[in-house]
């Protein structure tokens, strides 16, 4: 079984830890299996009448419970320890193997199935390794030595005890095997439930707008029908073997006494040997138990550990060359030769036999309609995809020479709806940066036309924006990005020019941010509103995903048609601007 070997792999930087835990559990059990032959011979000193080590056995009955008990605390904050630490180490290889995949691969995924194997999987595993494992040992082990000790004392009486261990063991681990995935099950649709009243409550506002208040209800009503349908099938499961679990080592006591009783009435058996089997089926219950749900604990861990692995053993496929340095000097020149990209299971190339060459310093407007393929270019400078045929270069470098850690400091992106995180605005600018000044913050924050506002709100560039920014509008958000664009310096900036969610003044702030933005780099701009293309010297035209066009405004009115269209017409996916460019604008281009 591999994956289960893979899996105790996890365990070796807590090896002392587990075997402190193993040797506490196994003395424990010793004081377990211990305890009821000191009670069998303490009731024979009563029968017998005489009591002369009632004392000594009383107070060894009582050493070995308090031993019992302490040992089992500190085993179990020993085994605590193991289960989190193992839970931490997982969490961050997950995480860290995660942020080193690529882009391509975070298309792919749904963002619930990663998040569950890095929450579900990962507690199923650290809980079979910190509690299960030893769990099986100690368990397993008290019901052995019982067995050894109770056949020592009287065989028959044994294996008449003894019968109801095996099915509770296989019960139990059948209803740990059932009830888990259920359980679970009833996790996931609790999460479905919350990502539900989640989304009714962010989305309120067109919930309200729209007097869609029936539909939302309607659609939570079902969630939770959902919820409840999957909690009785646990609860299902839970009313009929929690009580068959109970009710087999019953049987089995009821038979002992049956049995025994009548030994010990016909003389075959002192009352002391008899209460001893007594307490041994009595203190077996729980270890029965606990061996049964260990096995369907250690079942679902190799299940979850499996889906785990998926996501560890898949490689990253962009990586640093060996040996792969910095981008060599310049001012940021992108040559593409004869490029061709496919996104992976996509039918056709989003680009095919892009050639370019931007020079340095140059600021360059993409254009084109919606799908053409500009967003996947402007992806290809930074490597977030590798081509599959033809080179992107910059400044005279294969970006797959390049580490990539290098390649992406030297390129920034401002998208069309940033993501800011959930920190300060201060900390969102100085993302690239973590160390820069307040007074760069500050510098940049102004360049990009956002000082001002920053500074009205309540705590300045202290103040948390909530998750994805939403506190802050979709300019004032677009400016934070500048501004973290800005600061990062970068040789090659990337803009998806997203202004027409924003009013003409804020459009005209923004407008002046990038310009001071661009200076000095190499610029691309994709831009969505002709205004946009009043910035650029150079513009590119593409089509379906290769390149129409690529010259200046004058030559491209010469020379392109599409071009030329629109211009008169707008861009092809503007057909909802909600303002025509004025007649000074397009003159101005
Ligand atoms: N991650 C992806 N996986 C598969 N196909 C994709 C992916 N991203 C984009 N595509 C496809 O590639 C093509 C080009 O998309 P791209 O986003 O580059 O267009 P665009 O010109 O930027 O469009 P827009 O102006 O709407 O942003 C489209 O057909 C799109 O469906």
């Amino acid at each position: 079984m591999p994956t289960f070997r893979r899996l105790l792999g996890f365990l070796r930087p807590h090896r002392p830890a587990v075997i402190l835990s193993a040797a506490l559990a196994a003395v424990a059990m010793g004081m377990t299996v211990l305890i009821p032959w000191l009670t069998g011979r303490a009731i024979d000193q009563i029968r017998s009448g005489h009591g002369a080590d009632l004392d000594r056995l009383g107070i060894a009955i009582g050493i070995a419970g308090v031993l019992r008990f302490a040992l089992t605390v500190a085993r179990r904050l020993v085994a605590g320890r193991v289960s989190l630490g193992v839970e931490q180490d997982l969490r961050q290889r997950v995480y860290d193997h995660l942020l080193s995949l690529e882009l391509g691969f975070f298309d792919r995924q749904q963002t619930g199935q990663l998040m569950s194997r890095a929450t579900v999987d990962l507690q199923a595993v650290r809980f079979f390794l910190g509690y299960g494992l030893v769990f099986i040992l100690q368990s397993g082990l008290t019901i052995v030595l019982a067995a050894v000790a109770m056949l020592v004392v009287d065989p028959l009486m044994a294996v008449i005890s003894l019968v109801p261990v095996p099915f509770v063991v296989l019960i139990a681990a059948r209803y740990g095997r059932r009830a888990r995935p259920a359980q679970q099950a009833v996790q996931q649709r609790i999460a479905e439930l919350t990502a539900a009243a989640e989304e009714s409550i962010g989305g309120v506002r067109v919930v309200k707008a729209f007097a869609r208040e029936d539909r939302q209800l309607e659609r939570f009503a079902t969630t939770t029908g959902r919820v409840f349908e999957q909690e009785m099938i646990a609860t299902r499961l839970s009313a009929f073997y929690q009580p068959l679990i109970g009710f087999l080592p019953q049987v089995g006591l009821g038979v002992v006494l049956l049995i025994g009783g009548r030994r010990v009435v016909d003389g075959n058996m002192t009352l002391g040997d008899f209460a001893a089997f007594y307490t041994y089926l009595l203190m077996l219950l729980v270890p029965m138990r606990q061996l049964g749900m260990s096995l369907g604990l250690a079942q679902r861990a190799t299940a979850s550990g499996a889906r785990l692995f998926q996501v560890l053993d898949r490689e990253p496929r962009i990586t640093a060359a060996p040996g792969a340095g910095a981008l060599p000097e310049g001012n940021g020149h992108v040559e593409l030769q004869d490029v061709t990209f496919t996104y992976e299971g996509a039918p056709g190339p989003a680009l095919h036999d892009v050639t370019l060459d931007v020079a340095g310093g140059t600021t360059v407007a993409l254009v084109g309609a919606t799908g053409s393929g500009k967003t996947t270019l402007v992806a290809l400078l930074a490597r977030l995809y590798d081509v599959q045929e033809g080179s992107v270069r910059i400044d005279g470098a294969d970006v797959r020479d390049v580490d990539p850690v290098a390649l992406r400091r030297a390129i920034a992106v401002v998208d069309d709806s940033p993501f800011l995180f959930s920190a300060t605005v201060a900390e969102n600018i100085a993302y690239a940066r973590p160390d820069a000044s307040r007074e760069d913050v500050e510098l940049a924050a102004r360049r990009a036309q956002a000082h001002d506002f920053i500074a009205r709100l309540p705590e300045g560039y202290d103040t948390r924006v909530g998750e994805r920014g939403l506190t802050l509008s979709g300019g004032q958000r677009q400016r934070v990005a500048i501004a973290r664009a800005l600061l990062a310096d970068p040789r090659v900036l990337v803009l998806d020019d997203a202004t027409s969610a924003v009013d003409a003044s804020t459009e005209q702030q923004i407008k002046e941010a990038l310009g001071e933005v661009m200076a000095g780099r190499t610029t691309f701009i994709i831009a969505h509103r002709l205004s946009t293309i009043a910035l650029a010297d150079e513009i590119i035209v593409i089509e379906d995903g290769t390149v129409l066009a690529h010259g200046t405004h004058e030559e491209l009115l010469e020379a392109s048609e599409l071009y030329r269209e629109i211009v008169e017409k707008g861009l092809p996916d503007q057909v909802f601007l909600t303002r025509k460019p004025s007649e000074r604008e397009v003159a101005g281009l």
